[in-house]
């Protein structure tokens, strides 16, 4: 299995923040993807590169950088197949693949992709290359159709992860493989405990910002409802725009009203919400439970930086005042709560994603002080921990080894698979045996949590993965280890990803689709 492009060949090449930013917009997009080729994330270069460019050229930069990082492997191939003898030199490589992407993919006139490309080459001192990359170009500039159709033609994909696909999704490869070379579509989650739905369609619609809104249900077999076969349907809407806009073009996003967020991301929080209502509701419904006292509900999101499902869930627990399991003061209306209180505790063991909660939180007027006034009786902690080891409440005095949570939100750190056409060059960094090394980290954080969980309560177990290993495949080895874990059906009322085993698995196969998350929903039982 011949493996193109996956590393780069010279390891000397170190580019520095500082070469990124000089040279023209095509010098400076080459340099950043030596940089990627070198081990830096796309998130830590784009910044840098796109704050050192004009306004006008910013477009074609970011299109320039993502096209070429989305076609990046199929790009490689066609290469190999125009050059008479091998072409090793990565700075080499590099160029002619931005020079292709502009020819196939961009739409840019023939001469100024190939003179640009070529005049790049010689500001990075490879005019040695001139030649070379100048005959290949024109040579694809002859005839463009025949060469996208042929770069088209198979994925663009490391052979590993295609080949690893194809195992894991036989049935869906061709349409998953496609999928994954496409730009991801821009979804948006409306602050419910700030504006409603519609209210925000109206505000889109004024803005003029176009945009569909999109439903998915849910339906859930929930054993801790008070109908021990109860099954429950709930349903998340969000917008899915025409465009990727920027988010200050959007109403009310600096007043919190709506925030940035993949339509599959969007379940997290309402499905664990649920379950935790199902769990306090057989309580209130049934005295004769005696599975633990719901006045002090304790709940735990173990991965939430930069806390996109983490302010989903508080929007969720500050916005259900309708339920009589909360005692958040209302108006005229006598508190019949059961719950005095609920204490969230959000851990991620990375200080700097961390400050992105606390950011998050600002905006939608979700931190404790915000929560404080409106008097939602929410206490939330914000921990910087491993979660394979962290225990709750370890530095305390009074600490024991009892579980306290009632429900878990675990958004597994993972491989990204699932998110490769936001973040493409995943396809580049990772490695066949990171996904090893992701399921063993998971596995440890899934037996370190487990015990914390109380009997009675909900684990949500989530991937932005698309590989069976770190998904239903983790799950299953889970639930065969401990025998207090039943996996919580998810019925044919879900409209949204394929019914595995355990769980229901997403996988970005269209430009609408969002990205490719894993669910598993586990129950305790009490053994
Ligand atoms: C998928 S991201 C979480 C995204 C987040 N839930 C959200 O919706 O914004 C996974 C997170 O796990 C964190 N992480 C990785 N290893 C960890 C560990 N051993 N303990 C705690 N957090 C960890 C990473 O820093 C990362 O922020």
């Amino acid at each position: 299995m011949r493996q193109t492009n996956t590393a780069p060949r010279n390891n000397k090449l170190k580019p520095s923040s500082n070469l990124i930013m000089n040279g023209s917009v095509r010098v400076r997009v080459i340099r950043t993807l030596l940089a990627i080729q070198n081990g830096q994330s796309l998130a830590s270069v784009l910044d840098p590169l796109l704050n050192s460019l004009h306004d006008g050229d910013k477009g074609f930069a970011h299109a320039l950088l993502l096209t070429t990082l989305r076609q990046w492997y199929a790009l490689a191939r066609l290469l190999d197949t125009l050059a008479d003898n091998p072409i090793d030199e990565v700075e080499v490589r590099t160029t002619i693949q931005v020079g292709l992407v502009q020819l196939l993919y961009l739409e840019v006139a023939d001469h100024a992709a190939i003179h640009e490309t070529v005049e790049a080459a010689k500001e990075i001192e490879f005019a040695h290359a001139t030649g070379l990359i100048n005959a290949i170009l024109r040579k694809v500039a002859k005839n463009p159709s025949k060469f996208r159709k042929k770069c088209d033609k198979k994925h663009s994909l490391p052979n590993w992860l295609a080949y690893q696909l194809k195992q894991d999704w036989s049935e869906q490869y061709d349409e998953l493989t496609q999928g994954l070379r496409q730009a991801a579509p821009m979804f948006l989650r409306v602050n419910t405990a700030v504006t409603s739905i519609d209210d925000y369609q109206k505000e889109l619609y004024s803005a003029e910002v176009d945009a569909d809104l999109v439903e998915l249900m849910s339906g859930l077999q929930l054993a801790g409802s008070s109908d021990a076969a109860a099954s429950a349907t709930l349903s998340t809407k969000g917008f899915r725009l025409h465009q990727t806009t920027a988010v200050n073009a959007l109403p009310q996003f600096a007043q919190g009203a709506a925030s940035v967020q993949d339509m599959h991301a969007q379940l997290a929080a309402p499905i664990i919400h649920k379950a935790l209502m199902a769990k306090l509701n057989t309580k209130v419904t049934d005295p004769d439970n005696t599975e633990g006292d719901n006045s002090e509900i304790h709940i735990l999101d173990a991965c939430a930086a930069p806390g996109g499902k983490l302010a989903h869930w508080l929007e969720l627990l500050s916005s259900d005042v309708q339920s009589p399991l909360f005692h958040v003061k209302q108006e005229n209306v006598e508190a019949t709560s059961s719950v005095s209180k609920i204490k969230l505790t959000a851990i991620d063991n990375e200080a700097t994603r961390i400050e992105r909660i606390y950011d998050n939180l600002q905006r939608l007027t979700l931190t404790q002080h915000d929560l404080e006034q409106a008097e939602k009786n929410i206490a939330l902690n914000i921990v910087c921990a491993d979660a394979t080891r962290w225990q709750h409440g370890k530095n305390k005095k009074a600490a024991t080894n009892e579980p306290v949570f009632d429900a878990i939100l675990l958004d597994s750190p993972c491989t990204a698979t699932g998110v490769i056409r936001r973040h493409p060059d995943i396809s580049i960094l990772r490695t066949e045996e990171d996904v090893e090394q992701t399921a063993l980290l998971q596995a440890d954080i899934l037996h370190n949590l487990w015990p914390q969980l109380k009997a009675g309560g909900y684990l949500l177990y989530v991937t932005c993965s698309i590989l069976k290993q770190e998904n239903v495949a983790q799950m299953q080895d889970f639930i065969s280890y401990h025998n207090d874990a039943v996996a919580i059906e998810f019925t044919e009322d879900c409209s949204w990803g394929i019914a595995q085993t355990i769980g229901r698995q997403c996988l970005p196969i269209n430009s609408e689709s969002g990205d490719g998350f894993y669910y598993a929903l586990l129950h305790k039982t009490a053994e």
